[in-house]
């Protein structure tokens, strides 16, 4: 057996069984075409055998005397016969395979793409990005070998030999013991390697998946160690991880090399020929065969031996596949929101509640720990508090990136739950630190809020978010495509957004206020754009720096999951709790850079 080749398949290693099942439920829709490809192939490899049966026929008449000719023409007859249905049944049974594979293909990501339709969004990360990556590509792919030609070449493999085997003992069932002595070795011999095969293979897949890891960490993360002179430290992770992957490997190898050479030697159509001859005359010798029946050994002796090797290829892509449609069927049960009802709550206003909110990140500990909020509309409320205290997460809330554990969210008396996913995001529109623009032009980039905008009211609301003048600098205006001839900055590129989100119009918009853009022009530009899109709403503000949020309707002090502290900044500060810390420690801060 030879090891598999670098890809590194698993995610979640130690799941045969479940793999198996997974594996059985992705193919079901195409069952039946490989099914009936299987037969087709094994008819083929039926007819495989034929020549090499007609050979020796062929052989046995010529050495007659007198030759019947119509014989010989009727033997290379059935011959030709063979080979061309050969040809025709395994054309016909890639061609149902190929076509299975594509049905097949099609089929995973059509559920792929209806499932993640109804994931919470709070699950598209770069982590799951990856696991959607890998799972309709690579491991896609992994299952196009097996359903296209390894099935098929399991099928040859089994079926061939059995029929020259049964020849074979039709012919002398002593000189086909003996001829496929050595194969018999051999395959005692893989068995034996096989045992445990499929917990090294694991071994060794998450061997390599620590290299992968290391290398990405140490590529990724290569400025800031290098900034903080850790280069030395993370290039021994690195190097450590390689090492054992070696040492594994190399443990592995060794273990089969002496095994798999024996083998090989053993079913080597050499050894199987070698056998074949020396008993054949052993029994010539003895006078218990005739010379002619031995033929039969030399000829189709080779076919019985031969394809053992096959075999284990092909259970090696089946070992491989299974582990791949794991992964797959794990990406198609992701877990879901819950549908809308059938008749979907509609919003009447802007009025945002949040009552008894609790929640916490996939069976974690809550980090939302009973919040009651109320946004009215046309007012700004803004979340401040410590890192970590849960802002974030209660804005992601509204969004429905995730539902609460407990309590409700409601927009206009309408829960969230109960709410068209359509509707939801015609309520409520965000505008991230973490901008994502996509790779297309600036105008669509805009456009990507309200399909159906005119360009007047696309450059109306980059006029608005304070960016018109930028996109008209850029080489193409409008057209300019980002990540090619558009490269904005990270304040430019938060006004794009802005812009997105006057155009989207929702009643409700979240904001996480930038820090980033220390730019003093481009903060003033941002500021006025954030004006603009504050009017008439309900807006909701995760604030950073307190300054930029004293004129604010309602400020909410969160900690550690919990709104401890609400009111106006004045009250707040006369209160001198949570708030009236934070404001001192944020002053003095800005007064220590100014001084
Ligand atoms: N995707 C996530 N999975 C698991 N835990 C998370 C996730 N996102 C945030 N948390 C945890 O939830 C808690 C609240 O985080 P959150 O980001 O909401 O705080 P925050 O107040 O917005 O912090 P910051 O001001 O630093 O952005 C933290 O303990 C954080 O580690």
């Amino acid at each position: 057996m030879s090891p598999p080749d670098a890809a590194g398949h698993h995610e979640n290693p130690g799941a045969a069984p479940q793999a198996k099942v997974a594996l059985g439920d992705l193919l079901a829709p195409v069952r039946s075409r490989l099914l009936l490809a299987c037969l087709l192939e094994a008819i083929g490899a039926l007819a495989k055998v034929v020549p090499l049966i007609a050979l020796v026929e062929l052989a046995r008449e010529l050495l007659r005397d007198p030759v019947r000719e119509e014989r010989v023409w009727a033997v290379v007859a059935v011959a030709a016969g063979a080979l061309l249905l050969r040809l025709l049944t395994s054309g016909a049974a890639l061609t149902l395979t190929h076509l299975a594979d594509s049905a097949f293909q099609f089929d995973v990501r059509r559920r792929a793409a209806r499932r993640l339709g109804h994931v919470p969004l709070g699950w598209f990360t770069d982590r799951s990005s990856g696991r959607v990556k890998k799972a309709l590509t690579d491991d896609v792919a992994d299952l196009h070998h097996l359903v296209g030609h390894a099935y098929l070449e399991l099928t040859t493999a089994i079926v061939a030999p059995s029929a020259a085997l049964v020849y074979l003992l039709v012919s002398d069932w002593r000189l086909t013991l003996l001829t496929l002595l050595p194969v018999l070795v051999g395959v005692i011999q893989y068995s034996l390697m096989m045992r445990g095969q499929e917990e090294q293979m694991e071994r060794y897949q998450r061997s390599i998946a620590g290299v992968s890891a290391a290398a990405v960490e140490f590529v990724d993360g290569i400025a800031v160690v290098k900034t903080f002179g850790q280069a030395g430290h993370a290039h021994t992770r690195f190097t450590r991880a390689a090492e054992s992957f070696v040492t594994d490997f190399w443990e592995w190898v060794r273990g089969m090399l002496r095994g798999s050479t024996v083998a090989e030697l053993a079913l080597a159509p050499f050894t199987t020929l070698l056998a074949a001859l020396v008993a054949g005359a052993a029994f010539v010798q003895a006078g218990w065969v005739p010379p002619a029946d031995v033929l039969p050994f030399l000829v189709v002796g080779v076919a019985v031996a031969g394809p053992f090797l096959e075999l284990n290829y092909a259970y090696q892509h089946l070992v491989s596949a299974r582990h791949a449609a794991g992964n797959i069927q794990r990406l198609l049960s992701t877990e879901t929101l819950p549908p809308a009802p059938d008749a979907p709550a509609i919003p009447v206003d802007a009025r945002v509640r949040f009552a008894g909110v609790r929640f916490g990140y996939s069976g974690g500990a809550e980090v939302i720990r009973g919040v009651d909020l109320d946004l009215r509309p046309g007012t700004v409320t803004a979340l401040v508090g410590p890192s970590g205290a849960g802002k974030s997460t209660l804005a992601a809330l509204l969004a429905r990136f995730w539902d609460p554990t407990e309590g409700h969210i409601t927009i206009g008396g309408a829960d969230l739950r109960e709410m068209a996913q359509l509707t939801l995001y015609q309520q409520v529109g965000m505008v991230l630190q973490d901008i994502r623009l996509v790779h297309d032009s600036v105008r669509e980039n805009i456009r990507m809020a309200r399909e159906g905008a005119s360009e007047e009211e696309v450059i109306a609301a980059a006029r608005a978010a304070n960016i018109h003048e930028r996109i008209m600098a850029l080489p193409r205006g409008y057209d300019s495509v980002h990540g090619e001839d558009a490269n904005l900055s990270g304040g430019e590129a938060q006004r794009v957004a802005i812009a997105r989100a006057l155009l989207a119009d929702t009643p409700v918009v979240i904001l996480d206020e930038a820090t980033a853009y220390a730019d003093p022009d481009s903060e003033t530009a941002i500021q006025n754009a954030l004006s603009r899109l504050a009017v008439g709403r309900t807006l909701l503000v995760i604030a950073h720096r307190l300054r930029a949020v004293t004129d604010v309707d309602q400020i909410c002090v969160v900690n550690d999951g919990r709104i401890v502290e609400r009111g106006d900044h004045h009250s707040l500060l006369a209160r001198e709790g949570l708030y009236a810390e934070l404001w001192g420690a944020q002053e003095a801060l800005a007064e220590g850079r100014t001084s």
